[in-house]
């Protein structure tokens, strides 16, 4: 029976019941006690700031206040980490995510691609000209090269950036409709300067998309300068907080300095200088590629903690007649719909903690001068933010809809996430058009393959003996599971490479072979993520060093995540007959054996997570599991119920029961 005061008394048995010691899985996730130390102390200093709370609840805004209220966060977050010294990106992440959980940021484009890209792509004489005047806000900037006609097909940009070498100056133009720059985030009302993605023309020839800093905007009166037309694009999907802008451009101006120029030159007499690979112009994207993963893995695991909370609390339907209802968590049904993700989510937050320091040391190599691995990054970053976003927001639904009607309420705290989370699976890249870039990585290793050439250590699996059937037993070991998404993928990749080729015999040109072949290409690509996953997830488990008691607990974990990938998707590991049926059976039923060891250490897995109330912002992910009278606070609290009597009710119901509806003639 759940108490009104204190902690839920399901909620308490719970953790009683769990069998390692939460705060030992916590500092294995956070790497370290001494980092969980400090990602509270951050977490504190944002959830104790009163600044923080004298707001309205986000529901409750208004687009305007949306934007309005979430700017004012934004601008005292960035007062705040100068005050604090926070420099580190991992310390403003645990700060940011804590004061603003999920209100993306009117700012946001400012710190995470106008100021990067500064760095990355401008000379030394560039940055030393515009960071100070960056990171002093004088200069507010976004990234902006989609335009309304194209997003993916960055090539096929239609703004012209065109040399004038009399006046040393480049003519930036936006020729069509089409070429409007439109949904750049920031760009409406905030910001007074643009990275404008543009197609440089030279001497007559077109040298291809180049970036160019555009003042949009005067500096003192904030109002647009000649020849800009900017605003904001309007109410959309979510994203309230964010002015996502459109920007057309008639014959501006700006200085020839205003190239980014550390790898591609425009010299004065109008010589063009190559970069030293073309994509390297490519490099801000990948960036927020790589934190994408933390950023959805993020999104699922605060859902599973709201979901998995709830479901110990939430009691529905007696079992046997007249007996105890069940927690909704004792159901096979809810176990086996919340148990993945709440793998999935621990899944993920490796994969993103693997993804930023891979994309650390590849982008330091990078700027050494070594751009070897710059495929590689682009494969790895490309494929695990589309599968991480596809899997974190597809799972944030799935979250929601088990916690039944009040899911659908915003006091679930539940909308808010997904409406942060899933347009990571468009923005930088459409997760399909990412997938194909993986698949044309994965074909150029699976030529090497052919020829005979070496393959980077996590391609290796592709020279996989693809005639062998699977080493799975009763005991279902981890390196059986991993055998088995390899073996998959290898098999992927060699039909979709088979089917291409199929193709060019039979008289397609290799354009139109691929372009035949591109759902093979996305299966193999998603298999190719999904064995990546998983293995970076055994290894964690395996070769890390942690408490015995947290290791078993997440190494049952692993298992189901492996598991329940295979049994979900099994057309395509038993179409080559890689399991027999007595395997697959093995692995049915080790699914619900595995759901059965993860029930008691559910709550315990999400608590580790450590998100304290103020960041989950969610009546039903509560620690204290009180959720009901945080539904009735909530519920008390709209604004709808400020007056017992609506003016609405005089106006139309109360004409309308005296059979008068005059005042609709009169509109
Ligand atoms: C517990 C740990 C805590 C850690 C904390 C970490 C700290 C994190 C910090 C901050 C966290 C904040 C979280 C933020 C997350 C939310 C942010 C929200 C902001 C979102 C704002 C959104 C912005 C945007 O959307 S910007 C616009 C993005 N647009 C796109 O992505 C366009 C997609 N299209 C393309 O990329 C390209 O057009 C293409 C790749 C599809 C094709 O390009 P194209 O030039 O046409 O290519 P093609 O000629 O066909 O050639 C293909 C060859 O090029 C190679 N290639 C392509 N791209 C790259 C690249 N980037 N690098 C290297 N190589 C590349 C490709 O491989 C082909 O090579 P080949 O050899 O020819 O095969
Ligand atoms: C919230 C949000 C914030 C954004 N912020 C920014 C920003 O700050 N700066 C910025 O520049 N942009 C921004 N964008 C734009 C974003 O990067 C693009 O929307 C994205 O890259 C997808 O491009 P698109 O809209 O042209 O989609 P499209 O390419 O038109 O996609 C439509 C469909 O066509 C398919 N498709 C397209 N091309 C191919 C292909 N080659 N092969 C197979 N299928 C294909 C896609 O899979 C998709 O299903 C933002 C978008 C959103 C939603």
């Amino acid at each position: 029976m759940a108490t009104t005061t204190g902690v839920n008394s399901d909620l308490a048995k719970e953790r009683n019941n769990s069998t390692f010691d939460v705060e030992e899985l916590s500092n294995f996730i956070y790497r370290g006690p001494e980092k969980v130390k400090r990602r509270r102390y951050l977490h504190n200093l944002a959830t104790k700031d009163p600044f923080f709370r004298k707001f309205k609840p986000w529901a409750f805004q208004t687009r305007e206040e949306q934007y309005e209220i979430c700017l004012q966060k934004h601008l005292y977050i960035n007062k705040k980490c100068k005050e604090l010294n926070l420099t580190e990106p991992v310390d403003k992440f645990f700060y940011t995510e804590a004061a603003a959980p999920h209100e993306n940021s009117p700012i946001g484009l400012h710190t995470v691609m106008f100021i990067p890209t500064i760095e990355k792509q401008g000379t030394e004489e560039q940055k030393k000209r515009w960071l100070p005047l960056a990171e002093s806000l004088k200069m507010i900037g976004t990234y902006a090269q989609t335009e309304m006609g194209h997003g993916t097909f960055i090539r096929g940009l239609e703004t012209t950036a065109t040399y004038d070498p009399r006046t040393r100056e480049f003519i930036l133009n936006s020729p069509t409709i089409t070429s409007m720059k439109y949904w750049p985030g920031n760009l409406g009302k905030t910001t007074n300067h643009c990275l404008v993605m543009a197609q440089l023309y030279t001497q007559g020839k077109n040298c291809g998309i180049h970036m160019f800093m555009v003042q949009i905007r005067d500096l003192e009166t904030h109002m647009p300068l000649a020849g800009i037309e900017v605003g904001d694009i309007g109410p959309k999907f979510g994203y309230g907080t964010n002015d996502n802008g459109f920007l057309r451009l008639s014959n501006v101006r700006i200085p020839r300095e205003n190239m980014l120029m550390r790898y591609s030159k425009v010299l004065e007499d109008g010589t063009y200088v190559k970069p030293p690979n073309a994509k390297i112009a490519y490099g801000s994207m990948v960036l927020v590629r790589a934190a994408i993963v933390t950023d959805a893995a993020r999104a699922l695991a605060q859902a599973c903690v709201i979901s998995i909370r709830y479901s110990a609390v939430r009691r529905q339907t007696e079992v046997s007649p007249g007996g105890e209802e069940a927690q909704i968590i004792d159901y096979q049904t809810q176990q086996y719909r919340l148990f993945p993700l709440l793998a999935t989510s621990y899944a993920m937050y490796f994969a993103g903690r693997f993804m930023y320091d891979f994309y650390l040391k590849t982008t330091a190599e990078i700027e050494g001068g070594n751009l070897d691995s710059m495929p590689q990054l682009h494969a790895i970053s490309a494929g695990l933010k589309a599968f991480s976003s596809w899997m974190c927001s597809a799972g944030v639904e799935t979250c929601r809809l088990c916690c039944g009607g009040h899911g659908y309420s915003h006091a679930s705290g539940l909308p808010k996430i997904y409406i942060d989370v899933v347009p990571g699976c468009t923005y930088e890249g459409e997760n399909n058009v990412m997938m194909l870039q993986v698949a044309r990585f994965l074909m150029k290793m699976y030529g090497k393959l052919q020829n005979g050439e070496a393959l980077p250590t996590f391609m290796q699996y592709m020279s996989t003996d693809l005639n062998k059937k699977s080493c799975m037993t009763e005991e279902v070991a981890l390196n059986c599971l991993v055998m088995a998404y390899e073996h998959r993928a290898a098999r992927m990749i060699r039909d979709a490479a088979a089917s291409m080729e199929k193709l060019v015999q039979s008289g397609k040109s290799p354009v139109e072979a691929w372009n035949g072949s591109t759902v093979m290409l996305t299966w193999a690509a998603i298999a190719h993520c999904h064995a990546f996953v998983t293995k970076l997830f055994v290894e964690t488990v395996v070769k890390s060093r942690m408490d015995s008691k947290v290791q078993s607990a997440l190494t049952s974990l692993c298992k189901l995540y492996a598991v329940h990938g295979i049994v979900e998707n099994l057309g395509g590991f038993i179409q080559d007959q890689f399991f027999d049926s007595k395997q697959v059976k093995i692995l049915q039923k080790k699914l619900m054996q595995l759901l059965a060891e993860i029930r008691p250490n559910a709550v315990a897995f999400v608590d580790a997570f450590d998100y304290p109330d103020e960041v989950l912002q969610s009546c039903l992910g509560r620690y204290d599991g009180q959720v009901y009278q945080a539904l009735y606070d909530y519920a008390k609290s709209s604004p709808m119920n400020e007056k017992e009597v609506l003016d609405s009710y005089y106006k139309y119901i109360k004409p309308a029961q005296n059979g008068k509806y005059q005042q609709y003639s009169k509109l």
